[in-house]
């Protein structure tokens, strides 16, 4: 489009701005494939349905990584590297234990990652194997941190991690103590598989744009750990729970929701960037919520859930995001709220390091432009 600015000689290109990049491709990926129309989500061509129904979050991550499935031999050689470096060194400890607890625990992990990053000797090393090597490290050692900190929240002493568990067994052990039942074991895997990965979301950007500045890989995580704590993204998990806590009994919940919309606020859990016909994901954690609650025989939330979806569907036709059922699946799991996106962050280490690693191997530095909205040029001598 072509305008004449106001006094100005030439006529002046106005470009069309896409708020938010709405809609503006930037780059390929081969990682994963979201087609809204269809509702599908592919991780490495493999459906995601598929990939949380038959497969361990391990073999998922190995396939995030790697672009295939391990055979048997890999996937043996890959969990006990995984297992191997889970423990936290005596000084990542201390730092962490001198957090204040009041802060929020996304603050914890996202530190945790930046001091990895001091300790690492090799830390600006960005060759394909020193990235994998850091992935796998944060990988493995991310679950020992979270649990550690709800914990510590609880009073309660760590637990070290257990070499013969595997990785869901193994946090859930570090946070209760005990392997619970497999219903349990198998939704916790299910909701890992399914955060994993999503494409050029807001913090897998972050991390691409500082992994094309040439910046290390810690750097990016760390960003990208900063991006997901908003509720607008990772945080909104949280905010259900603390939501569905407030509305307290199924019977509630229209009058809760109808309120909020009529005060023109969003409704956390809800909606989609890409996805404008529900979730490709939400059915399959949805039975998952499904399972543990029956499992437990506490069927409250999952009454209040479809009561919201139910309210919001007739009145906005906006539907449910992964974070309406993650919620409430994590807090009859057992888990304090505030420590959910933080496991977030453990499942899509995965999904932001494969990202970092296609970054490197094909970079480019990500630098948008902006369209000036401020004072027109001015002269200091006439202010
Ligand atoms: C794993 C994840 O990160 S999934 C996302 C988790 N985030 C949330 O659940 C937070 C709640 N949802 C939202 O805020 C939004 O749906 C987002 C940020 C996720 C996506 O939003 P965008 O693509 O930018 O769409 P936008 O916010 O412009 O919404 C479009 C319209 O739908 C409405 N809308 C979208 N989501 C919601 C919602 N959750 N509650 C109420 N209204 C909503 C907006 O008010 C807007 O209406 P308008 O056109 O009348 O102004
Ligand atoms: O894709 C997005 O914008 C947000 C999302 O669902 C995710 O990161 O899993």
């Amino acid at each position: 489009m072509t305008t004449t600015g106001a006094g100005a000689a030439t006529p002046v290109e106005t470009p069309t701005i896409y708020k938010g990049l709405a809609g503006v491709v930037v780059d390929t990926t081969a990682i994963s494939k979201v087609v809204p129309e269809t509702n599908s989500l592919t991780y490495r061509g493999y459906a995601v349905q598929d990939l949380a129904e038959h497969c361990s979050f391990e073999q998922v991550a190995y396939l995030l990584w790697h672009g295939e499935l391990p055979t048997d031999g890999q996937l043996a050689l890959f969990t006990q590297r995984e297992r191997a470096s889970r423990r936290l060194d005596r000084s990542t400890q201390s730092v962490l234990q001198r957090i204040p607890d009041n802060c929020h625990p996304m603050d914890v992990v996202r530190t945790a990652i930046s001091f990895l990053g001091t300790e690492d000797p090799d830390e600006e090393l960005s060759t394909p194997e020193a990235n994998y090597d850091k992935s796998l490290r944060m990988f493995a050692v991310l679950p020992t941190i979270v649990a550690a900190d709800m914990r510590r929240r609880r009073g309660q002493d760590p637990i070290a991690p257990h070499h013969g568990l595997g990785y869901a067994e193994n946090f859930l052990h570090m946070c209760f103590g005990e392997v619970p039942d497999p219903v349990i074991v198998r939704a916790f895997e299910k909701s890992m598989v399914l955060y994993a990965e999503h494409s050029f979301n807001a913090s897998t950007f972050a991390a691409r744009v500082v992994t094309s500045t040439q910046s290390d890989i810690y750097s990016a995580v760390t960003a990208a750990i900063g991006a997901l704590k908003g509720s607008l993204h990772g945080g909104a998990n949280e905010a259900v729970m603390y939501d569905m806590i407030d509305i307290d009994r199924p019977d509630r919940a229209a009058q809760w929701l109808n309120a909020r919309l009529d005060a023109d606020e969003k409704i956390m859990g809800f909606g989609h960037r890409v996805y404008k016909n529900g979730d490709s994901r939400v059915p399959t954690m949805k039975k998952a919520l499904l399972d543990v609650a029956n499992h437990l025989g506490e069927t409250r939330w999952c009454e209040i859930y479809t009561e919201l979806e139910a309210v919001m569907d007739a009145r906005t036709g906006i539907k449910p995001n992964l974070d309406f059922p993650t919620g409430p699946a994590y807090y009859l799991m057992g888990f304090d709220i505030a420590s959910f996106t933080p496991i977030f962050v453990m499942s899509r280490i995965t999904g932001w390091t494969a990202h970092i690693m296609e970054q490197v191997a094909s970079n480019a530095l990500i630098r948008p432009l902006s369209q000036y909205s401020g004072q027109p040029q001015r002269s200091l001598t006439s202010a």
